[in-house]
């Protein structure tokens, strides 16, 4: 399936609920499960990474498929090497190239026993669930903040806590801290000082919870302002002290021509302008978020350098190879100076005729290529029920605020 994108004006005005964060979803899932918890969870993602979660925890049987949900798969890792039981934990094609061996190897060390199926490194795995003996974990911090947050989760729960030793560059930092503070919110006291963690044994207190709308999934909106002639929209959902790292995207899309302002459940976004010739910008802590960047900032005709993007490549796809693909397509020729940067120096070429962009499975891809529609009209994206892993209606949502979406 293909959708067109259009609009009849380049004005953007109206009111999104957003999506909840599928992040906090699926940690919240987890510490629920841990501490037989059925107090009620307030919006929780109706996303198919939380949905993937929900099936498996409440599931009968013992062998489980994830999809392409990588949070899913890394947390269920750890929460059911901890259960008695045997189990098989697969995911998609995309899902078994996807390492998982610096969080299967600091499992092993304190007791676990996890093989794999097929690949060395790679899920799919068997997990025979058994009582985690250890207290202190080293592990790379450079591959995946997941694996960390996995071991986290899992941590008060281990007789005498968890001392986890991070070595190297610690990459997606705010997600780890996320983790450290909705484990607060759930009782649970701990330390992060430098590359050393520390989790005393506790209880996980049983209480409701309300999640919060995404930051990532209103990067789109932000994203659709800074390339609307005008407009003002209020997103819905959104809290002003976020845990998510991807609420640092204000400043910077104040560069780009997008006034944010706080209200009581939500914010208003607004068109302004932009004196932006150049974007520099360390993405470590939002790397989601370098997909709408890179696209927003061509569209804009304004040349970047993206640095700390290093986990890229393992993500639903190789999130740089798809960039500057598609971007080529729209004749803006974008490199990658190291390992981790991506860049674009305004320099162009013919574009290709019957633009189509390829998604690559990556929900990410559709809905950042998306806001195009309001500078070239009729913008074709392919399979674009992509966006289901985090934000399911968003294609309702743009006809909802004036959009032509059609097949
Ligand atoms: O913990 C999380 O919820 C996430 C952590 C990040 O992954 P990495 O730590 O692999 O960068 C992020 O990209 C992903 O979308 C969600
Ligand atoms: C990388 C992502 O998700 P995950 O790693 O959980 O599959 C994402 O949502 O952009």
């Amino acid at each position: 399936m293909q959708y067109s994108i259009s609009k009849n004006n380049n004005l953007l005005e109206g009111r999104i609920i957003l999506p909840a964060s599928k992040s906090i979803s699926n940690r919240v899932q987890i510490i629920n499960a841990i501490s037989n918890n059925f107090e009620p969870v307030k919006n929780l993602s109706d996303c198919d990474d939380s949905r993937a979660m929900q099936r498996i925890l409440n599931s009968n049987t013992n062998s489980f498929d994830v999809g392409h949900a990588g949070t899913t798969m890394r947390f269920l890792t750890a929460y059911l090497s901890k259960i008695v039981g045997e189990w098989t934990l697969t995911g998609s094609h995309r899902m078994k190239e996807r390492p998982i061996g610096v969080l299967v190897d600091a499992l092993n060390s304190i007791g676990a026993q996890i093989t794999y199926l097929e690949k060395e490194g790679y899920p799919p795995l068997k997990i025979f669930g058994s009582n985690l003996t250890g207290e202190e974990v080293e592990l790379k911090g450079n591959t995946s903040s997941q694996y960390i947050t996995a071991l986290l989760l899992i941590a008060p729960t281990l007789e005498k806590g968890l001392r986890i030793k991070l070595s190297g560059k610690i990459v997606s930092r705010s997600y780890i801290e996320m983790t450290l503070n909705i484990m607060e919110e759930f009782g649970i006291k701990s330390e992060f000082k430098g590359q050393e963690i520390f989790v005393p044994n506790q209880t996980y207190q049983r209480i409701p919870y309300a999640v919060e709308g995404d930051w990532s999934g209103a990067s789109y909106w932000f994203a659709f302002m800074a390339l609307a002639d005008e407009g003002k929209l209020y997103l819905d959902g959104l809290k002003r002290h976020s845990f998510q790292g991807d609420s640092g995207l204000i400043p910077v899309f104040e560069m780009l021509g997008v006034k944010a302002q706080f209200s009581k459940r939500g914010m208003f976004i607004e068109k302004m302008e932009s004196k932006c010739t150049k974007l520099k910008f360390d993405f470590n802590q939002m790397p989601d978020l370098a997909q709408t960047f890179a696209v927003c900032a061509c569209l804009k005709n304004i040349p970047f350098h993206f640095t700390g993007l290093e986990t890229l490549k393992i993500k639903e796809t190789d999130r740089i190879f798809a960039l500057i693909t598609e971007l080529g397509k729209l004749g803006y020729v974008l490199n990658e100076p190291a390992d981790g940067e991506l860049a674009w120096n305004g320099a162009k070429k013919t574009e290709e005729e019957n633009i189509v962009i390829e998604t690559y499975h990556d929900h990410r891809m559709a809905m950042a290529f998306a806001p195009i529609a309001l500078v070239r009209p009729n913008i074709v994206i392919d399979s674009p029920d992509v966006v289901k892993k985090s934000y399911p209606n968003f294609w309702e949502q743009l006809k909802d605020v004036g959009f032509e979406v059609t097949e």
